[in-house]
This record gives C-alpha cells, structure tokens and sequence, in this order.
C-alpha cells in the first residue's frame, strides 16, 4: 500500500505563483499581528526569557526555550516540520511523525537556510521590549500569573514570524524563474547589491506597511494595550525575509548547469563524478 499521500495537482504551480505567495504573507502578517495583541497584554516578563530565570525541572533552557522545544517536540509528531514552509528553532528535538509522509511538490533548490536563532533574538530583545513597553511604563512589572500567558503568545508569534520571513525563499525561487538571466548573472557575480536591487518592490513594500498599520490600529483598540508600532515590526520583517531571499539566491546555481564549479568536477576525471542534482 503506498505510504505516502500526495498533493492536488497544480500544487507546485501554486506554490511559485507570485500573487499566491503575497496572499500567503499577508495572511502570515495578519496571525503575526493578532497574536502579538494578545501577547502584549502581559508585561515583557524578561526573566521567562533568560536561561534560570524560572526553575524548570531537569532543563537548563529558560521558560520560553523550554516550551518553544516541548511544543516543536509534539507537533513534530503530526509532521508538522515535514512541510516545505516550517522551520524548527530546536531541530534535535524532532520526532518520526505518527502521520503518513505527504509527497510534497520539490519547487525550491535543495538549501539549508534557517535564520531563526536571529529571528527568535530579535523578537526578545527588539519586537517584544517594543509592543510590551506600555506595561513596563506603567511599573506593572513581572506578574508570575502571566508567565504562562506570556509564553502561550510567544510561541505563535514566532512561529508566524519565522514562517513569513522564510517565505522569502518562495518569492526568490518565483522570481528567479521569472527573470532567469538577470538572476543567474547577478548570482554568478555574487552582486548582493544588485540582487537587492532585483528582489525589491517598494510598492509592495509601502503595501505592507499601510496594510499592518491600520490592521494594528483597527484591532489593537484597547487603550490599555499599546497600539503596536507596525514600523518596529517591519523594520525587522522585510529585511530579514529579504535576507533569506538573498541568501537562497546566493547559493541558487549549487549544482546545477549554471555552476561553474560543478563543470570543473565534471571535469575532472580523477574521482567518481556525482551528480548533483539541480532545480531545473
Ligand atoms: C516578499 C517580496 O519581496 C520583497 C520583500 C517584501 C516583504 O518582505 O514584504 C516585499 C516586497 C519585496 O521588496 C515580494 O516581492 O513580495
């Protein structure tokens, strides 16, 4: 019996289709902005985030490193780290699912890009000090009653996060084959400059912007709550979702025809040649 369940067809199209790709980061912007409302209805609460801040039983991770790990642990279970577009921040700690493999359509160039150690960093120490500041203005202080709340938030927010700014290696594969012989000259050239020039549309860019300002402002109304500055969000995701854009452009030609590299080990006959396969 085949063990694997596959995808309906035009999936792979789907996936690189450039206007799916945006509907797909606008809805990731709208989980990121709603969960953040609810996180920032709790004091920053730094000590959950600092390794012996709280005491948790035979771990040495603070609070949020010991729930993030314990929540990656258990969806890992249901595959969830098998889909194209997550990516775990504890990779150890990743189970053999209990569900059948899904045979998912291979439309990215095989890479190893995971920025989330500098995302999760910077979610404590710049996003988060950020949104939570009105209740550090209030002396509200840590509550320990919210240190559970605090962490169910965060975990969402960051998964939310990490999935939107990895998207970015969708967008460069869509781009990259819409304009082929422009990326292939800037990537051999290693122009990251240019490839920044390439992948930036300031009209979407400003889109983005407008679009979490008012999402922030409509739905973060309570007076209590500080209206999250959608700038501080932006000011992080867009670079670093064009980051990843960059960096899985840099090494997009690994391999494949276009690389000049893999035409010396062709050619050269002192060892086995192996075949590295490369997105056409
Ligand atoms: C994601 C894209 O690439 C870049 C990054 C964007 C973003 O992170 O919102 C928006 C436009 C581009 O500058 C895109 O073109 O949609």
């Amino acid at each position: 019996m085949d063990t694997t369940i596959d995808l309906p067809e035009g999936s792979a199209a789907k996936a690189l289709d450039l206007s799916n790709i945006r509907f797909q980061l606008i809805r990731l912007e709208d989980t990121i902005t709603f969960h953040l409302i609810e996180r920032v209805q709790f004091p920053l609460n730094a000590t959950i985030y600092k390794a012996g801040g709280v005491r948790v039983p035979y771990s040495t991770l603070s609070l949020f490193d010991w729930f993030l790990r314990e929540q990656e642990h258990l969806h890992s279970l249901i595959r969830r780290y098998q889909s194209p577009d997550e990516y775990p921040f504890f990779p150890d700690v990743l189970q053999k699912p209990i569900l059948q493999p899904i045979n998912y359509p291979r439309v990215l160039h095989p890479n190893e890009i995971n920025i989330n150690d500098k995302i999760k960093d910077l979610y404590i120490h710049t996003i988060l000090p950020a949104a939570c500041a009105h209740s550090e203005r209030e002396e509200r202080g840590e509550k320990k009653e919210n240190f559970g709340s605090s962490v169910t938030c965060d975990v969402p927010t960051l998964q939310a996060l990490s999935r939107r700014i990895h998207f970015g290696k969708y967008v460069a594969e869509a781009k990259f084959r819409s304009e082929t012989e422009r990326f292939v000259k800037l990537i051999k050239a290693k122009d990251v400059k240019g490839l920044d020039d390439a992948i930036t549309d300031t009209k979407v860019e400003n889109k983005v912007l407008d679009r979490l300002a008012l999402k922030a402002k409509t739905y973060g109304t309570d007076p209590d709550i500080a209206q999250i500055d959608p700038g501080k969000i932006n000011d992080i995701v867009i670079p670093l979702t064009k980051e990843v854009e960059i960096a899985y452009l840099l090494q997009r030609l690994d391999g494949t025809e276009w690389d000049e590299k893999e035409a010396e080990r062709v050619d050269d006959k002192s060892g086995p040649y192996v075949a590295h396969v490369g997105v056409p």
